[in-house]
């Protein structure tokens, strides 16, 4: 298992080491004793979650404001762009963005701390996507900034994108220091 820095402190980008064969392959996705210990993560996974979005979906920018996730994404088929975004008042890199292609062949997962937005965009015809959360869904604290906030310039792949109602109604970034 690699863990690669991202230009965001606390976001990591981790390789599970993939053992090949003649039958096909194998990978440990999670182990939680190596994943703490490489990550530093304080608290246990509580939530698996699993959603599939057909080409040019975007999920997001998501965060609970209070009962805060961390996440570790992955992608079981096709291909996302991942987006982590630093919401934590004080950080010195608040406001600023990750993105990182997560696909089914390079297997990639991306960790998100607490006190990020995370979204993800699908690239492919299908992208089914599995993720852990450090606390569980909590929905009358959910919260969403806009895809295309223009202070977080973030530059997503595609420009045309299907969004639920909810996030279509996204919040402005400055808002979010009211
Ligand atoms: C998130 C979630 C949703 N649901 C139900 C609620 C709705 O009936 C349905 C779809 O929910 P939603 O439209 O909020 O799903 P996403 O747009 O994929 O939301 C997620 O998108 C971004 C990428 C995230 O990181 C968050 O985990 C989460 O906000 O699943 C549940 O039952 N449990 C859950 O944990």
């Amino acid at each position: 298992m690699k863990v690669i820095d991202t230009k965001i402190a606390d976001v990591k980008m981790i390789e599970p080491s993939v053992f090949n064969d003649a039958r096909g392959y194998f990978v440990e996705t999670f182990q939680a004793d190596r994943y703490q210990r490489l990550l530093g993560i304080d608290k246990a996974f509580v939530q698996d979650n699993y959603s599939r979005s057909r080409k040019g979906v975007l999920r997001g920018l998501h965060y609970q404001k209070v009962n805060p996730q961390a996440k570790l994404v992955r992608v079981v088929k096709g291909t996302i762009f991942d987006v982590a975004v630093d919401i934590r008042k004080g950080s010195v890199t608040f406001g600023q963005w990750v993105g990182v292609e997560l696909t089914e062949t390079n297997m990639r997962q991306l960790y998100i701390p607490e006190g990020f937005a995370h979204g993800f965009v699908a690239l492919t015809e299908i992208a089914d996507v599995e993720y852990k959360c450090t606390d569980y869904y909590d929905p009358s604290n959910e919260a969403c900034i806009k895809w295309n906030d223009p202070e977080l310039g973030i530059t997503w792949p595609i420009k045309s994108v299907i969004l639920s109602d909810k996030d279509e109604k996204g919040l402005r970034f400055k808002d979010l220091l009211k």
